[in-house]
């Protein structure tokens, strides 16, 4: 039986460009030579912005609909308007595919540096949920400009959403062995949303009596993240909350070039992306500094989606293995990191 991916890539914005030509250097070099791999590219981001106005436009979505999955870069640049890529890009392609199971799982693997004190056990996996939250764009300015401006950004968690993608993360704690699943949140503040997230938790919890739960709020969990990080098996928390965490959980497992994500529909009834945890890096872009691991992680991630789990393994040891060996020698390309990624998940 012949096998095919058909890929929509976006290399977006900054470093984006760099990381997804590694990222396709290294898919098509683990493929099986059965499998068709067919990719097109799109040019959103500031590139596309600067030349028509456009960020994402329903024929866009169309013509994204047609792939298999998508796999993307990073999108921002400093020449465009803080949010207007974010939101008319990147967070309506996640609301329009119905993205709500925002992947991002941390592993500090062997010889991998991290800020904390020892080698402290580090495997976790956060399930952010992707649609709701204060992310849909629910609010308003009005006075602009004026003393008394006033501007609002409503949190919005409807039972459906938080019910599936809590779902979701039991059924991950389910299948990994220490079935443990946290649910991150801020009941005691925000106690409208809050107590709606921890009453649905507890409920399906009881389709699970497998899994140990714990709740915790935020900032409790931003401390153990650091003290204690080896606590935590899987998280399940909230948009914006599972924004700010994965960048510290990255932090703690090996830094942000390291960090992988899938922004996923779980029905299958849209393609799911594919992303590196990071952005655009105006910082370094276009040196050749950013670590390509992220987003080669990712497709190891869109892989496994799709069904490649002997592909994705390959990826991920040969990630681990060239982090290992990077102790002590001096930095290297993004295309360099590449070119030996390739070799070892090619040989
Ligand atoms: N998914 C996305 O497309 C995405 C994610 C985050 C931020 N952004 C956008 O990217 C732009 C820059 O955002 P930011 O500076 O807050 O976050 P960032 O993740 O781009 O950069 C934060 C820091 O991490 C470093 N860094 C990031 N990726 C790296 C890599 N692969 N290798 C080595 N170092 C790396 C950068 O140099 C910088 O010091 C903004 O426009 C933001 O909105 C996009
Ligand atoms: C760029 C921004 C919209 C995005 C988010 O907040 O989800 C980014 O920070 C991420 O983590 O993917
Ligand atoms: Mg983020």
């Amino acid at each position: 039986m012949s096998r095919s991916i058909n890929l929509a890539v976006i290399p977006g914005d900054g470093i984006g460009q760099e990381v997804v030509a590694q990222g396709l250097k290294i898919l098509s070099a683990v493929l099986p030579q059965d499998v068709k791999l067919e990719t097109e590219e799109y040019d959103f981001g500031a590139r596309r912005y600067h030349a028509t106005g456009e960020t994402l436009t329903d024929a866009d979505l169309e013509q994204l609909k047609q792939h298999d999955a998508i796999l993307l870069g990073a999108i921002g640049d400093p020449s465009v308007p803080s949010g207007v890529l974010e939101r008319g890009f990147l967070l309506k392609l996640r609301f329009a595919f119905d993205h709500h199971v925002n992947l991002r799982p941390s592993k500090l693997l062997p010889g991998v540096e991290t800020p904390l004190a020892g080698q402290p056990e580090i495997d976790f996996v956060v399930v952010r949920e992707g649609t709701e939250g204060p992310y849909t764009g629910n609010g308003g300015t009005i006075r602009t400009g004026t003393p008394h401006a006033v501007a609002t950004e409503v949190s919005l968690n409807t039972a459906f959403g938080i019910e599936r993608v809590v779902r979701d993360a039991y059924a991950r704690a389910q299948a990994r062995p220490r079935k443990k699943l946290a649910l991150v949140h801020k009941n005691n503040v925000l106690v409208h949303a809050g107590h709606l997230w921890t009453d649905i938790f507890n409920k399906v919890g009881e389709e699970f009596p497998e899994v140990t739960t714990e709740y915790m709020h935020v900032d409790a969990a931003t401390i153990y993240l650091v003290t204690q990080p080896e606590r935590f098996d899987v998280i399940v928390t909230d948009n914006l909350f599972g924004d700010i965490i994965t960048d510290l959980a990255a932090a703690i497992s090996g830094g942000i070039g390291v960090a992988a994500s899938g922004n996923i529909n779980p029905s299958g009834a849209y393609p799911s992306m594919f992303e590196p945890v990071h952005g655009s890096a105006p910082d370094i872009a276009g040196q050749g500094k950013a670590d390509p691991s992220a987003t080669v992680l990712s497709v190891a991630l869109l892989l496994r989606h799709l069904g490649y789990e002997t592909e994705a393994a390959r990826i991920e040891d040969a990630v681990s293995a060239d982090l290992a060996e990077r102790v002590g020698k001096p930095a290297r390309t993004t295309d360099e990191i590449g070119d030996a990624l390739a070799v070892r998940v090619a040989g």
